[in-house]
């Protein structure tokens, strides 16, 4: 993979590990899965579009296997220097990984930009694809019946031969352990990449940005959501505290592109930043274990998706 290569912590016989990506248009299902899989929160999910915008692994603790998953951004037609960046990532990503899984929503028909998608998919030819109807929970039997076929359809019409068709529900866990179980093969023999236990590589700095943003997205409509961005400046612990009532200090900054977008994120009197606030913090004392004292500003990046300088310093 490209960023931080893990180094082997272990070797046994028959064992297999390797990485698989999950891609899909924008609110396929992919990051839900991911979590599903994991068995814990390691990416940030929302009902808005194009909410995904780092490569978050999620590790799979098998003892016969590791299966390492990487969770791309929706790929869409780019409109911004930002979407143009999140259609990079997924392309590389496909380049890398041992086997593809293409989400493809059981409650929506197969669209252009699943056809889009394909298309591309088509063009890898060794690495094995399998087809993931997602959300199998909305639907009743006859329409997931006539999504499989139609994903089928839409494998034989671009030449794709799909390793397995596999439908699923990350929300009340049908099938996801199948899915497991049928990536498993499909990874190369070799030891375990990363320590047993580890969920995710992601850093913390990084899953704390992530859960504000995905607190602060709650609610907000039309551009904003892709106009926030999140940056953590420090995590240290408070000096002075007592063995046993540590708190770890959280200063983070939520960029905005406008002026004008800053009383939505705010709220009247403050009201709507402190609910972003409250709902993170408990988040984030869960995932690191300590309770937590959030500083969280509002700042402006003038047109941040459109800006190459911006983007470096909001980590793109
Ligand atoms: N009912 C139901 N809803 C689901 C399921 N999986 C995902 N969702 C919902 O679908 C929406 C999108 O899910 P995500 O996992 O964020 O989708 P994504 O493909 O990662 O989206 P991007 O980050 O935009 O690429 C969220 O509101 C999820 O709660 C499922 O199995 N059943």
């Amino acid at each position: 993979m490209s960023a931080r290569t893990p180094a082997p912590t272990g070797s046994q016989a028959d064992h297999r590990s390797g990485f698989a990506c999950f891609v899909g248009r924008p609110n396929a299902g992919k990051s839900t899965l991911t979590n599903a899989l994991v068995g814990q929160k390691v990416a940030i999910t929302s009902n808005r579009p194009q909410t995904t915008r780092h490569s978050v692994r999620g590790i799979v603790h098998r003892p016969e296997a590791q299966l390492v998953l990487v969770d791309t951004p929706g790929l869409h037609k780019p409109r911004t220097l930002l979407g143009e960046r999140l259609n990079d990532v997924v392309r590389t990503t496909w380049a890398e990984v041992d086997v593809i899984g293409f989400c493809l929503p059981a409650d929506q028909k197969t669209g252009p930009g699943d056809t889009f998608i394909a298309r591309e998919l088509a063009g890898i030819k060794k690495t094995p694809k399998v087809a993931i109807v997602t959300k199998t929970d909305l639907v009743d039997a006859k329409q997931l019946a006539a999504q499989l076929i139609a994903v089928d359809k839409l494998g034989r019409d671009l030449g794709i031969e799909w390793a397995e068709i596999v439908p699923v529900s990350a929300v009340d866990g049908t099938q996801v352990q199948l899915l497991a179980d049928l990536l498993v093969p499909m990874l190369p023999e070799g030891p375990a990449l990363y320590p047993e236990g580890d969920l995710t590589d992601e850093p913390e700095l990084v899953m704390v940005a992530e859960l504000i943003r995905e607190a602060a997205l709650e609610g907000v409509r039309d551009e904003l959501p892709h106009s926030i961005a999140v940056v953590v400046e420090e995590m240290i612990p408070r000096e002075g505290r007592p063995a046993d009532k540590p708190l770890l200090d959280i200063h983070a900054n939520l960029f905005i592109e406008r002026p004008s977008q800053k009383g939505i994120i705010i709220g009247p009197k403050g009201a709507r930043l402190k609910e972003v606030g409250t709902k993170s913090r408990h988040q984030i004392e869960a995932l690191l274990g300590t309770p937590v004292f959030l500083d969280l500003h509002v700042k402006v990046a003038k047109d941040w998706q459109r800006d190459p300088k911006q983007l470096r310093r909001l980590g793109f």
